[in-house]
């Protein structure tokens, strides 16, 4: 079943989880993009209801305060783009209410995103793909969506066989609470008091860990095995094979990644480059005589992917290794799915 009902040229648009670290993302790139809403409703839990939150504006809503609303089934009544960010229980408990009032869900959760009548869509790899929603378009994981938006332009030069990713997650991949983690630990630490350790499985003050979500059967966890089966899916392509180390780094925002690839045919650290200046959403900063490269530390609030450290890989007979960063609360969350939604606009 595909989706008949029109999008308005000036949707109503509900932000669900507008409290957390992606919903006040997500107020903000709205504003950015002055996506050309008519009305932006502000949802989270009942803890949140009555709270005030400073927008800035965007289409026909002015700038002022917005009361956020206890989430319910009823508060879909007349919206036309509901962007969630409340996690994946939440986005199941609420599915049939938004698709029966007519909205269209773009859910940033782990809940629809291998379901076989939703589409995963990153803008710059699949944009056609959203044509065939039935009321449910999800966004990918975000440390999947940079790899994905770098790996593309390869792709068309030739098909990848095999990704080899080691990731550099930041605390905020946690949500708001985390980020907080992430701040008292370290003050903390610093003035030699004891640490609370409620969001994370250890320490993550002057540290890392090899673990993100929940361990699987095979002993990877759910976060290797989800940049595995979403990048096939997203691409288009079962073959390739994916190898993923997921690791948690004391980084506040921006989420790194040191990725090998191994294509079908040759590549050269030319043509990548070439294929880079004229892709969409990816800029490249890539200069070892000046120690350019990208860095974490250095790009929250950005939209691009960025691209740097790009060279052969002389250890299969075409490859390449290059290191990727991207703000994964706005590319790898809120920014995707807005541009998600600016392609269903007529
Ligand atoms: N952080 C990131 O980098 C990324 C996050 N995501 C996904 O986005 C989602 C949210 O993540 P994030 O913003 O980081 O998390 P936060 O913990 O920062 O925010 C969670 C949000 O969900 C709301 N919420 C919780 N329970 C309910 C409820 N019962 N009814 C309505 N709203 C509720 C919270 O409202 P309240 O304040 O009232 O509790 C809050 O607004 C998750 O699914 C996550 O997997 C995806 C990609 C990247
Ligand atoms: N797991 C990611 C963020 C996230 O919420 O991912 P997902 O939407 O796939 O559960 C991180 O911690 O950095």
């Amino acid at each position: 079943m595909s989706w008949s009902k029109a999008m308005p040229a000036n949707p109503v648009v509900a932000v669900a989880g507008a409290t957390g670290a992606v919903g006040q993302e997500f107020m903000q790139v709205l504003h950015d993009l002055d996506f050309p809403a008519s009305e932006i409703r502000a949802l989270a839990s009942a803890r949140s209801a009555g709270k005030k939150i400073e927008f800035a504006g965007c289409g026909q809503v002015p700038a002022g305060e917005l009361i956020v609303q206890e989430m319910t089934p009823e508060s879909f009544k007349g919206v036309d783009i509901a962007l969630f960010s409340c996690g994946a229980g939440i986005s199941k408990e609420m599915r049939e209410a938004v698709v029966a009032a007519g909205a269209v869900m773009i859910d940033n959760s782990s809940a629809f995103r291998m379901d076989e009548d939703v589409p995963l869509v990153v803008p710059e790899v699949n944009p056609d793909d959203v044509s065939w929603h039935s009321g449910v378009i999800a966004n990918p994981n975000c440390s999947t969506i940079q790899m994905v938006v770098a790996l593309k332009p390869l792709y068309d030069i030739a098909p990848i066989k095999r990704v080899v990713v080691s990731t550099y997650q930041a605390a905020s991949g946690g949500g708001a609470p985390a980020m907080e983690e992430l701040y008292s630990q370290t003050k903390d630490f610093l003035n030699g008091e004891e640490l609370k350790v409620e969001v994370f499985q250890h320490r993550i003050a002057f540290n890392c860990i090899p673990h993100i979500d929940v361990f699987m059967d095979d002993d990877s966890t759910k976060e290797e095995w989800k940049m595995v089966v979403e990048t096939k899916k997203i691409m288009g392509d079962e073959s390739i094979a994916v190898a993923a180390t997921c690791v948690r780094v004391p980084v506040l925002r921006c989420h790194a990644e040191s990725v090998n690839v191994e294509f079908s045919g040759e590549v050269s650290v030319e043509a990548a480059r070439e294929a880079y200046e004229t892709a969409e959403g990816i800029t490249v900063m890539d200069d070892c005589s000046s120690n350019t490269y990208p860095m974490p530390g250095l790009l929250a609030g950005t939209n691009d992917t960025f691209v740097g450290r790009l060279r052969k890989d002389p250890t299969v007979e075409h490859g390449l290794a290059l290191w990727v960063v991207a703000d994964q609360i706005r590319k790898g969350a809120a920014l995707n799915a807005v541009q998600i939604a600016q392609l269903l606009l007529p």
